[in-house]
C-alpha cells in the first residue's frame, strides 16, 4: 500500500517535471512561429474587451505585447499582480522568489493552491500563469534578490517596469537602486492588517524610494504580516492597482501615480492620496551627484534581513529553558502564554494563562503576574510559552530582571509552540 503510494507519487513528480519541460519547449516554438507585429485572430478575439478602448487599441496591444516585466515576490501581491498582467497579456513576465508555498499563504496567495504546498512559488506561480495565458512568456526566477543575484538578472534581461511586491525594507531599498541604475520604473506596494499603500517611483524623472525614505526605519518599528496579521482582499485590492499602474506606464498613460501615495484604509474602504515630494536633487542614488552607482550591503544598511521571516533569538541561557519533550513531560505545571490575545484565542494549551508579552513590558497585568510567580511552592517552575520561543526568552529575560531572581524558577519553552506541534502534538495548528 505504502510502496503503491509512494511509486505513484514518484510517478506524478516526474510526469509534471516532463510536463514542465514540454511547456517550455512549447514557449520556445510559440516565440518563434508567434512573434509577428501583428496580434494573431485567437489574440484580438481573447484581448478585444481592452482593444476596443481607445486608449488602448492595436497599438496599445502590441506594445503589451513586447513589454517585458519583473515582478519580485509572488507572494500576497505578487500573485494577483501576475495574474492581470499575464491576462491582460503582457509579452514577458519574470516572477522572481525564493520562497515555497505555505499553507498560511493561500488565503492571500491565490497563485497558489492546496496541491502547490512545498513547491517553489516560482513554479506554482508559472503554472498557474501560463494555465491562465499560454501566449505569454513566463520566466521562474527562483533565487533571493540581492545586489550581486540582481545585477546578474538586469544584465541578462531588460525591462519595462519593475514591481515591488516584497515585504521588507532592504529589498525595496534594493529594487529602488537597482531600477535607478537600470532607469527603470518601479511600482512598490505594501500591504498590512487592513491597509494598503502603492506609489511609482523613479518614473520620467520623478521621486525615487531613498528621496522619500533616505534613512530606514529603526528594523523593531516594522511589522511584517506573520506578526501583524492581513485579510486577504487587501493585498489583493493592491495587487491589482500595481498591475493597473505597469499597464498605464507600458502605455504612457497621463495618470500614472508618480510623486502621489495612494493609501486604501479597508476598515472604511477610503482611498486617498497624499502629495509626495519632488525627486530630491541630493538624493545619494537619483540625485544630481549621486554617490551610490552600484548596489550595497542593504541587509547591512537597513540592521535587518532581506526577508519578513523571523529567525530565531537566543538571548537566555540553557539553565532558563526547557525543550517541548520535557515540558511535555511534566503533568502539573503553570504555563504563561505570552502571544497576542487574538493568537491565544486562535489556539492554546489547556490551562495556560495568557500574560501577552507587550503587556509584560507595558507593565500592564504586572500584578496578575507577580501574584502568580511569587505565590507558587519553593522550586515551583513556571513555564513561558510563545508561537517560537522568541518572546518568551525575552519574558524571562525581563522577569528575572524585574523581580531580580527572587521568585519562582522561570523557564521558556524553546521552539515554542510550533516546536510542539511539530514534536509532540500534531494536530496542534502549526502557523
Ligand atoms: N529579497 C527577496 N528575494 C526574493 N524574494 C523575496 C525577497 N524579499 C521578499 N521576497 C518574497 O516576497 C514575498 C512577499 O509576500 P508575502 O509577504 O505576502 O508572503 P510571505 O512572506 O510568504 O508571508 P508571511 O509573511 O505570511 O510568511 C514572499 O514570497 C517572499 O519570499
Ligand atoms: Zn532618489
Amino acid at each position: 500500500m505504502t510502496t503503491n503510494k509512494k511509486e505513484l507519487e514518484n510517478e506524478i513528480r516526474t510526469l509534471k517535471e516532463i510536463l514542465y519541460q514540454k511547456e517550455k519547449e512549447l514557449e520556445q516554438l510559440n516565440k518563434v512561429f508567434e512573434k509577428s507585429s501583428n496580434l494573431s485572430p485567437s489574440e484580438i478575439s481573447r484581448y478585444s474587451r481592452q482593444i476596443i478602448l481607445p486608449s488602448v487599441g492595436v497599438e496599445g496591444q502590441l506594445t503589451l505585447k513586447k513589454s517585458a516585466v519583473l515582478i519580485v515576490g509572488v507572494g500576497g501581491l505578487g500573485c494577483p499582480a501576475g495574474q492581470y498582467l499575464a491576462a491582460a497579456g503582457i509579452g514577458k513576465l519574470d516572477i522572481l522568489d525564493s520562497d515555497e508555498v505555505e499553507i498560511t499563504n493561500l488565503h492571500r496567495q491565490i497563485l497558489h493552491v492546496e496541491r502547490n504546498i512545498g513547491e517553489t512559488k516560482v513554479k506554482s506561480g508559472y503554472d498557474s500563469l501560463k494555465r491562465l495565458n499560454s501566449n505569454v512568456e513566463v520566466n521562474p526566477l527562483e533565487l533571493h534578490a540581492n545586489g550581486e543575484t540582481l545585477q546578474k538578472v538586469f544584465s541578462e534581461n531588460k525591462y519595462d517596469v519593475v514591481v515591488d511586491c516584497t515585504d521588507n525594507v532592504a529589498t525595496r531599498y534594493l529594487l529602488n537602486d537597482m531600477c535607478v541604475f537600470n532607469k527603470v520604473p518601479l511600482v512598490s506596494g505594501s500591504a498590512l492588517q487592513l491597509e494598503g499603500q502603492l506609489t511609482v517611483y523613479n518614473y520620467k524623472k520623478g521621486l525615487c524610494y531613498r528621496c522619500l525614505f533616505p534613512v530606514p526605519p529603526p528594523p523593531q518599528t516594522v511589522t511584517s504580516c506573520g506578526e501583524g496579521g492581513v485579510l486577504g482582499a487587501i493585498p489583493g485590492v493592491i495587487g491589482v492597482l500595481q498591475a493597473l499602474e505597469v499597464i498605464k506606464i507600458l502605455l504612457d498613460f497621463p495618470g500614472v501615480l508618480s510623486g502621489r501615495l495612494l493609501i486604501f484604509d479597508g476598515s472604511d474602504t477610503v482611498f486617498r492620496n497624499i502629495k509626495l515630494r519632488q525627486r530630491n536633487p541630493q538624493c545619494v542614488v537619483c540625485g544630481d551627484n549621486p554617490v551610490i552607482t552600484k548596489p550595497i550591503d542593504y541587509e547591512q544598511f537597513c540592521g535587518s534581513k532581506a526577508a519578513d521571516k523571523v529567525t530565531d533569538i537566543k538571548i537566555l541561557n540553557s539553565n532558563d529553558e526547557t525543550d517541548v519533550k520535557e515540558f511535555n513531560s511534566i503533568t502539573k505545571k503553570i504555563v504563561i502564554d505570552v502571544r497576542q490575545e487574538a493568537e491565544f484565542q486562535m489556539c492554546h494549551l489547556p490551562n495556560s494563562i495568557n500574560i501577552p508579552y507587550k503587556n509584560i513590558v507595558k507593565g500592564i497585568n504586572l500584578e496578575a503576574l507577580n501574584e502568580i510567580l511569587t505565590g507558587v511552592n519553593d522550586n515551583e517552575k513556571v513555564y513561558f510559552l510563545c508561537r517560537r520561543g522568541n518572546d518568551s526568552q525575552r519574558a524571562v529575560s525581563l522577569l528575572k530582571e524585574k523581580f531580580n531572581d527572587s521568585c519562582a524558577i522561570l523557564l521558556s519553552v524553546a521552539g515554542g509552540l510550533n516546536a510542539y506541534s511539530k514534536l509532540i502534538d500534531p494536530s496542534f495548528p502549526l502557523y
